[in-house]
């Protein structure tokens, strides 16, 4: 007998996971990965500008081929689809008409990346970010920027709203709400786009938003209009009140995408969520689990007791929401701004003879061969002879920082080097920053009676480079588990899909069924994890002297 299914849709930064789940086993029995092809060519983006856009129907056809194939795959069992739960990458928002409509879905916006979504990597709104905290050094708005570990990003939400209505008139006119990818998706496919019916996501509207239950929702007109007038001229106050965790349906699945999809009508749409906390569900984590999701960037999501945290706010972490990952608790992040990123620099940065002898002959093949397995030969070649003794010292922050304390103006630093720094010990400079970097984020609960029982590490580079993980656990000093599914947020979903249904009775409950194992788990060595003591204090070293030459 067929067990009833639900389905995970993961949209990351270049790719939608469609991941089909046995709800009594967990086990994964279909997934699909459609890169948006929009994005693939680079289109709406200029990344010498930080300006990183997603058109909409890169989305819908990516999303629509995902699901069709997972479809076909189940064959006669996609009768037992009873659910969809949906993660997208977050604060990734885009503007919308009165109707939901995304404004690049309509023909006069159509190429307009203003009128996109704004991918969470795109830091265009650096100046609006600043704004956003200076307004809150005044005694009347202080309290707005406790949620969100005491600096608001400019990867967020109301700074690339701000950004966006002073760069465009036509967008700022036309707008008449803006939404989260995470909520936009589930509301779509349950047609309740409409910005009256959108039930916003906890995760989102607490983490990126400002929104929270202390001060009853989102700030205050004033604050708003403090920051400029036309956010409450232009858009409604406020842009919505209540928020819902992903386990409470957003609707069913609208006739024309059952039909689309191959889908009953009955299938529930669970309620959207941020991928990283959606993950941490997929990848089993109890409270004080630091679980890592390590792909392009990282994000690290912990959840505590309300008794354990009472009315505390962490500092320099990049958000604390009641309930934004298991309802319930209180759910943390933080994360580095790059990570994987940071290494897919240096293998373009290596690659580009390449790229040039590529040119001049006929058989590319064994050069992109070469070039597909740069970083783990590299990373090889670095362990093999490793000698921490001589290792430029390197600090993560190429794509900004954003914890401890977010400050999107630092940049990558190198120092340390001599004639003997060669390619693989460059790149074993870089594991190390990303690694302290990590660190870093960890001490940062803990220096403030946050405690993490468990590291775990979910995401691409947990898979696909047992060298990084290894010196994170030696960098940490913790054993890191690796999760053994690789789509934990697809995983997720899928879980909070089950509950939504109400096939069970809550987050814990499903988790028991479906979440993923662990695969194996990383123990520090004792005699390296003494050395990058004396590293982790250099690196904190340069964090400081280099801090200030970047914040200008
Ligand atoms: N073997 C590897 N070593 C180091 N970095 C890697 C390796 N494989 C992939 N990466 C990096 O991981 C990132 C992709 O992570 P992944 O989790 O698969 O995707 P996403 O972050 O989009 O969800 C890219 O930045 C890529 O450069
Ligand atoms: O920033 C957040 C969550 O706050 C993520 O959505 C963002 O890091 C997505 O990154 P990945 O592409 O999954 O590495």
């Amino acid at each position: 007998m067929t067990n009833a299914i639900s389905i995970g849709l993961d949209f990351g930064s270049d790719s939608v996971r469609a991941l089909a789940v046995d709800c009594s086993s967990g086990t994964e029995l279909a997934t699909e990965v459609v890169y948006y092809p929009r994005w693939k060519q680079g289109q709406y983006c200029v990344p010498l500008k930080n300006q990183f856009r997603q058109h909409p129907l890169d989305f819908i056809e990516s999303f629509t081929k995902a699901i069709q194939s997972v479809v076909q795959q189940l064959g006669s069992a996609a009768d037992h689809v009873i659910s969809i739960g949906v993660d997208a990458t977050g604060s990734s928002p885009a503007p919308i008409n009165e109707k939901g409509q995304v404004l690049a879905l309509l023909p006069e916006f159509a190429d307009n990346p203003n009128a996109m979504f704004i991918l969470w990597k795109d830091h265009t709104a650096i100046e609006e970010a600043e704004a956003i905290n200076k307004l809150c050094e005044q005694p009347q708005h202080s309290e707005y920027l406790k949620g969100c570990g005491g600096v608001y990003s400019s990867e967020w939400f109301w700074s690339k709203i701000l950004h966006i209505f002073k760069q465009d008139e036509a967008v700022k006119k036309a707008a008449a709400s803006w939404i989260e990818c995470s909520d936009w998706v589930p509301a779509l496919l349950s047609g309740t786009t409409a910005p009256q019916d959108i039930k916003r996501s906890r995760c989102a509207a607490g983490h990126k938003c400002l929104w929270n239950e202390h001060w009853n929702g989102l700030p205050s007109y004033e604050f708003f209009k403090d920051l400029d007038p036309s956010l409450v001229e232009e858009l409604p106050y406020p842009l919505f009140t209540d928020t819902y965790t992903a386990e409470v349906p957003v609707g069913t699945l609208t006739a024309e995408w059952a039909e689309k999809l191959g889908l009953s009508e009955k299938v529930v749409i669970a309620g959207g969520g941020i991928d990283s906390h959606i993950g941490a569900v997929g990848a089993a984590a109890k409270p004080y689990s630091l679980v890592k999701v390590i792909g392009t960037s990282t994000c690290d999501m912990l959840t505590a007791e309300k008794e354990l945290v009472t009315d505390r706010f962490i500092k320099g972490i990049c958000g604390q929401v009641n309930g934004s990952v298991v309802p319930g608790y209180i759910g943390f992040e933080a994360g580095q701004s790059a990570f994987g990123d940071i290494f897919a620099w240096y293998q373009r940065l290596l690659s580009w003879p390449l790229q040039q002898l590529k040119k001049h002959i006929s058989d590319p093949q064994e050069l992109e061969q070469a070039e597909k397995t740069l970083l783990n030969d590299l990373a090889q070649e670095w362990f093999t002879h490793i000698d921490l003794n001589h290792l430029p010292i390197a600090l993560d922050w190429f794509n900004g920082r954003r914890t401890p304390y977010a400050n999107q103006r630092m940049k990558g630093t190198i120092t340390g080097m001599t004639l003997a720094s060669d390619a693989p010990t460059l790149f074993g400079s870089l594991v190390v920053a990303t690694a302290c970097g990590a660190r870093a984020i960890m001490e940062c609960f803990i220096e403030q009676d946050i405690p993490i029982h468990t590291v775990m590490a979910i995401g691409g580079i947990a898979k696909k480079s047992p060298v990084i993980m290894q010196v994170c656990a030696d960098v940490m000093n913790r054993p890191i588990e690796i999760s053994e599914s690789d789509q934990c947020c697809a995983l997720g979903g899928a879980i909070f899909g089950a509950v939504a249904a109400g096939l069970y009775k809550n987050v814990t409950e499903a988790q028991q069924h479906m979440a993923s194992p662990i695969a194996q788990t990383m123990t520090p060595d004792l005699q390296r994890a003494k050395e990058y003591e004396a590293i982790y204090t250099q690196y904190l070293k340069w964090s400081e002297i280099c801090e200030p030459q970047y914040n200008r």
